[in-house]
Order: structure tokens, then sequence, then C-alpha cells
């Protein structure tokens, strides 16, 4: 089985570290959420990860299905990142098709499997023609999702991934991310700061706090019945963890 093996990971910037020994394991079929305020280091696990960032010290290894290690040059094929900008992740200039095509032209594959990338995301071919300032956030989100498809992702690694689309819609790009973890076995990391949508969409919490992972276990478990103080601060301070419905309806 694909699995993403994060191992004593440490970040230094200018002498803060960032992040402090964080180990966890991602696995084909489940989602992992990451939260935690802003600043206590989730980007910084997250590109470094994606190969954005490189750690001060730690190991990251993905092993493929026969359970040996993924070469390098596969690793970035496999392993793709959302980000939480929608509009700064697609080129202005480039219609959708031609977003899509690339990576797929670049792994020996026809760009006749635009169409069926779109509809894994639920967007009808004709956006294949369109360029990013003819979408909406949501579904511009949904082409960074067909693109990072493309290359063959089993990893996908959502930093924040709705957090600055419209309420209405975020419910139905987390969904979309549901569907598809399940449908093409992929291994999520869900970063967010939205306790509700990381109980209800994942599998595992884990609490980062000033660069280390304070709390982890069963999504209920961790945000029903926090043990660790700062996890229950963190709780207390959201809207109750049960409630999903201020995320809006779907689309
Ligand atoms: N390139 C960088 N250079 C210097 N410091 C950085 C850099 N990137 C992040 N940091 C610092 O590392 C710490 C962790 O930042 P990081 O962005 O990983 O946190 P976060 O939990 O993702 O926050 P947010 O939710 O606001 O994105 C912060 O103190 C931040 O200022």
């Amino acid at each position: 089985m694909t699995a993403l093996e994060v191992r004593d990971l440490c970040k230094t910037f200018h002498r803060h570290r960032a992040v402090d020994g964080v180990s966890f394991t991602l696995t084909a079929g489940r989602t992992v959420a990451l939260v935690g305020a802003s600043g206590s280091g989730k980007s910084t696990v997250a590109r470094m990860i994606a190969r954005l960032v490189r750690p001060t010290s730690g190991e990251i290894t993905l092993t493929g299905p026969d359970g040996s290690p993924v070469p390098d040059r596969a690793y970035r094929d496999h392993v793709q990142m959302i980000f939480q900008d929608p509009f700064a992740s697609l080129n202005p200039f480039h219609t959708v098709e031609h977003h899509l095509a690339r990576p797929l032209l670049l792994h020996g594959r026809s760009r006749a499997e635009v169409p069926h990338l779109l509809e894994r995301v639920s967007l009808s071919p004709d956006f294949a023609r369109r360029r990013p300032h003819e979408l909406s956030g949501g579904q511009r989100q949904r082409v960074a999702i067909a693109r990072a498809l493309a290359p063959g992702a089993k990893v996908i690694v959502a930093d924040e991934p709705v957090s600055m689309l419209d309420v209405s819609i975020r419910l139905g790009v987390l969904k979309l991310l549901d569907r598809l973890q399940r449908e093409e076995d992929l291994a999520v990391l869900y970063i967010t700061h939205d306790l509700a949508t990381a109980r209800h969409f994942s599998d595992e919490v884990l609490v980062m706090h000033q660069g280390r992972v304070v709390e982890r276990g069963p999504s209920d478990d961790v945000l029903l019945r926090p043990q660790d103080p700062y996890t229950r601060r963190l709780a207390a301070a959201a809207p109750n963890p049960d409630t999903r419905f201020h995320l809006g309806g779907s689309s």
C-alpha cells in the first residue's frame, strides 16, 4: 500500500524552530488532518512534504504498493499539493485545457484525457476552453485538483484548500476531495483551522502547537474529548466542532 512516512521532521528559519520533531504516516485511502493556530508550523510541514522547503533534519519517505521506496523523480508526480489561493495557482493567460494537458503530455499521455480529468472533478468538458478569469473560486480549485490528479497523484497535501472560497461552495470542494480519496485510494493530508471539517473529513487528527504535534488520534477522540490543554483551548475557541452547518450548503 502506498504510504508517506514523515519522521522527526524539523525546520529552523533564522534560529526560529518552526517545525520541531514532527512524525506521522499518510496511507492510501485515509485522510489525516493537521490542525493548529496560525503560525504553528502546518504550512511548513506541507511545503516540506511537497519539496518546496528543505527540511533542516528528519526524513520523508514515500513507499509504493510493493513497500519499496519510490524514486525521486516519481515522488514529485505522486505527491501533489493543493494551495489555499485558487486565484494564484493558475496562469491567467492559459486555458484550463492547457493547465491539464501539460502534465498529461509530460507523462506520455494524451490531451484527449482532459475531458475525463474534468469529469473526475465534476466539471463539464466545455470548461476546457475557459480561462481562469471565467471561473469561480470553487471551479478554479476543482481545476487545481484535476491538475494534481493528472500526473498520477497518490498523495494529496491540501493546505487550507477552501479557506479562501465563498462559504457557500466550501462543502462542495471538500466533498469532492473526500470522494476522490475514497474512489482513487488517495492518501490525503488536510491542513485546516476548521475543527468541524477536520472532524468530519478525516480519520485522524494531529494538533500542532509551536512546531510540535501536541495531540493525535482518531478525529472524534481528539476533537470531542481533547486531552492536551492546548487542544482544549483550541476546541473551546472554535465553533462547536459538531456544527458543520456554518459551512453552508454544497455546490
Ligand atoms: N520562509 C520563511 N522564513 C521565515 N520564517 C518562516 C518562513 N515560513 C514560515 N516561517 C515561520 O514559521 C512559523 C510557522 O509558519 P507556518 O506558515 O508553517 O504556520 P501555519 O501553522 O501554516 O500558519 P497559517 O495557518 O497562518 O498558514 C511561523 O512563525 C512563520 O513566521
